[in-house]
């Protein structure tokens, strides 16, 4: 049985930051141990597209006080689950489509909470979300992709919203996870649905002031219950 907190959580993608100067990125979105950041990593097979794999993320780790959540975007999970943890991944996430059955994905989550990472599953937009419920009870969190995985900076797909809510309604207490497209135009929408981690890549780091921004999008979650009482809102930075 996993622990879920349903706390509010903006969870910047450093896929969208200057990659050159990635522990000065990470520093200036997520400074403390209370800050998150989500980092995608893709294997070119399961996504069109590479990233990077544990060996960046460990040379992150001792420049970073944040929570790394770390989505796995590859066709082989379970092969990088010691890799990750010795990395200093706090969560592992892995997609649902690249398991062959149940037992499969049991022990997946298995091993990745005998290393000691926390466990989350995705799904892409045309996966359906039910696919997850059976392991619900074993999961910190559950991600529904809200763009086709592979590439930051793509338009949100708000067709994905009844995922949420679907989840939320059976679950009340999950975390509930949304990735891709994500920003102050459409963070209410999710929320609404009933969203409480909310990864933004783009929106956070094309912004003039991503503390502003993540401040703002935390306000949102809240202010739709998921986390906190009204009268315990952030105040915005003067
Ligand atoms: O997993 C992915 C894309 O596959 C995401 O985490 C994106 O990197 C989010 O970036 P934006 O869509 O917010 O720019
Ligand atoms: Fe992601």
């Amino acid at each position: 049985m996993s622990f879920h907190t349903r706390s509010p959580a903006i969870l910047p993608s450093l896929l969208a930051c200057d990659l050159a100067k990635l522990a000065d990125e990470a520093n200036r979105v997520a400074p403390t141990s209370e800050d998150y950041v989500h980092l995608d990593v893709m294997d070119g097979h399961f996504v069109p597209n590479l990233s990077w794999g544990a060996p960046v993320i460990k040379c992150l780790k001792p420049h970073s006080k944040a929570f790394f959540d770390v989505h796995l975007m590859v066709s082989e999970p379970a092969k990088w689950v010691k890799d990750m943890a010795e990395a200093g991944a706090n969560m592992f996430t892995f997609h649902i489509e690249v398991m062959k059955d149940e037992q499969e994905t049991r022990s997946l989550i298995q091993a990745i909470k005998a290393a000691n990472m926390k466990c989350g599953i995705a799904v892409k937009p045309k996966t359906a979300v039910s696919t997850v419920f059976p392991f619900v009870d074993d999961l910190d969190l559950v991600l529904v992709m809200t763009v086709e995985p592979g590439f930051g900076g793509q338009a949100f797909m708000a067709d994905m919203m009844p995922k949420v809510e679907e989840l939320r309604e059976k679950f009340p207490n999950l975390d509930v996870e949304v990735d891709g497209g994500i920003g102050p135009n459409n963070i209410d929408e999710c929320a609404k649905a009933g969203a409480n981690w909310i990864v933004a890549g783009s929106s956070v780091f094309k912004a003039k002031n991503p503390q502003e921004v993540i401040v703002s999008m935390k306000r949102s979650i809240e202010k739709h219950g998921n986390g906190k009482a009204d009268a315990d809102l952030t105040p915005l930075p003067a």
